[in-house]
């Protein structure tokens, strides 16, 4: 059986259901599997005329050995068939021109990445529950900047043995993320504003998981606490199956030959998404190099740079908001696959994050790094540049997350001249980012004084697309959550919610 163990060396290894249960090691470290895991050439082979559910079943098992065949199949079935994703392909890559492919990420519930991940973490964690022996229900505690917080409470809206509370930066989040946030519906959800940006509201819900009072608060209150963030291994797996996915596909369509290595562009803030490429391409899947795209919160540019990761500088809000990240949790996993499982590396640099706020990696770990990835930024102004440019010429409307993906894209071919053919990963429907999206084709004057819904119906006469099912109908939803709090009050709030 596979076991997981800590990044930071002191929790004992446990099977998956431990690891997706818990959300976080009990020594503040994230849980990554204790060797590497394949996927056999023949087996991917097999895969090329599959569908996306027997693709992601295949890599899931790999990973989650403790759960049987059957019950994979369930939760893949339950997460991606009937009428959950508004495409028949789930995540289809799109063929831009013959060097460059979008991967759609965003034709689920709530019309993001995040729900490739976020309708299958609810079917495993009460799985893990149950395979484990617990006693007390499940707690998940959430920070977002906007996409990670809908698609999680939709996900775990009246899951059984689940109540789940998601905390977002009160000014941090666009305001469609904000609307279909504060209408959820559910009797085991709760939403809080959090006065504070990201980086505050992930470290809040952190100290909280770390919080030997918290814990026993929880479980007086008949609880244990677990993650839906990307820090949650139960969210990353499912979010491997889509690279391996978009490579078949495009394999399937006579695209690239068998074993031909792609690149894939990744707009990415908490380092997960791309961080599911990296495991893929360990896997043995064909990828040349992994593109990270960042916005002007460009610590993780910088970092892939010089190997010196920095967040004691200004944040800024973007119009890529979900971006707006300066403390990227999942880059932990990363060091300690590059340094072969230096435990004890990983938690210096960690500490001296935590403590003066930057660190700075050996020489031999930034080559392993660069090697495989290379990073740029975009500003605002180029990322509606990418939008309006990307439009005139493939008749194609990005959002601005991955608009930043496609100018740090392009941005690569002149600095490197590397013609690999290349998947730039959609993170959301452009329809979710209206605002930035429509100031960028109909213009400034376009968008002045019209609200969300105007907008919307705008980008849908210009695109002649539907507005997505779960965008519509925002405006006459009744607000559920109201609630915001000072960084400071997180804790109070969690234990009034669950009652320890
Ligand atoms: N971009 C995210 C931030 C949290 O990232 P996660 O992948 O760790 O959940 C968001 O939209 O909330």
């Amino acid at each position: 059986m596979l076991l997981y163990e800590s990044t930071r060396g002191s929790t004992a290894p446990v099977p998956a259901a431990g690891a997706i249960k818990t959300g976080i090691a009990p020594d503040g470290g994230l849980f990554v599997p204790v060797r590497d895991v394949s996927m056999p050439p023949e087996e991917l082979a097999g895969l090329v005329e599959q569908d996306y559910r027997r693709r992601a079943a295949a890599v899931l098992q790999l990973f989650l050995t403790d759960f049987s065949p059957a019950e994979i199949r369930d939760c893949v079935s339950g997460a991606y068939g009937g009428d959950k994703f508004d495409h028949p392909a789930v995540a289809p890559a799109i063929k831009l021109d013959d060097g460059l492919f979008v991967l759609e990420l965003w034709h689920g519930p709530t019309c993001a990445f995040k729900d490739m991940a976020l309708q299958m973490l609810p079917r495993l964690l009460p799985l893990a529950a149950a395979k484990t022996g617990e006693d007390k229900q499940i707690a998940i505690l959430v920070a977002t900047s906007g996409d990670t917080g809908k698609a999680a409470l939709e996900g775990f809206r009246d899951v059984p043995g689940t109540r789940i509370i998601v905390f977002y930066p009160a000014r941090g989040v666009s305001e469609m993320q904000r609307l279909q946030m504060v209408t959820q519906a559910g009797n085991n959800v709760h939403l809080v504003a959090v006065e504070g940006n990201f980086d505050q509201t992930q470290s809040g819900v952190k100290e909280i998981f770390a919080d030997p009072a918290m814990n026993a608060a929880a479980g007086k209150g008949g609880y244990r606490f677990s993650s839906a963030n990307s820090i949650n291994w139960g969210r990353l797996v499912p979010q491997i199956v889509y690279y391996f996915s978009a490579y078949l596909d495009l394999l399937r369509q006579g695209e690239i030959t068998s074993g031909e290595a792609v690149n894939f562009v990744v707009p990415t803030g908490n380092f997960g998404n791309i961080l599911a490429a990296y495991y893929a391409r360990r896997m043995g899947l064909p990828v040349h190099r992994l593109i990270c795209a960042a916005n002007r919160n460009n610590v993780l540019t910088d970092f892939i740079r010089t190997g010196i990761y920095d967040r004691g500088r200004e944040f800024y809000r973007t119009t890529s908001p979900s971006m707006d990240i300066l403390i990227s949790s999942n880059l932990e996993r990363l060091l300690y696959a590059v340094t072969g499982r230096d435990a004890g590396r990983v938690r210096n640099w960690m500490e001296s994050l935590r403590t003066v706020g930057r660190y700075e990696v050996d020489d031999d770990v930034r080559k392993q790094i660069q090697a495989v990835f290379w990073s740029d930024f975009a500003g605002d102004g180029q990322t509606a540049a990418a939008i309006r440019d990307t439009h005139k010429r493939y008749n194609y409307l990005l959002d601005t997350h991955t608009a930043v993906g496609k100018f740090v894209y392009d941005r690569y071919r002149e600095a490197t001249g590397d013609a690999h053919k290349t998947v730039l990963v959609s993170t959301a429907s452009p329809f979710k980012f209206n605002q930035s999206v429509a100031a960028a084709v109909l213009g400034e004057e376009a968008v002045r004084g019209r609200d969300e819904f105007a907008l919307l119906s705008a980008l849908s006469r210009f695109t002649g697309l539907p507005v997505p099912q779960g965008l519509r109908d925002l405006d006459i939803k009744p607000v559920r959550h109201t609630l915001t709090v000072a960084p400071g009050e997180m804790k109070r709030v969690v234990r009034e919610i669950l009652g320890g």
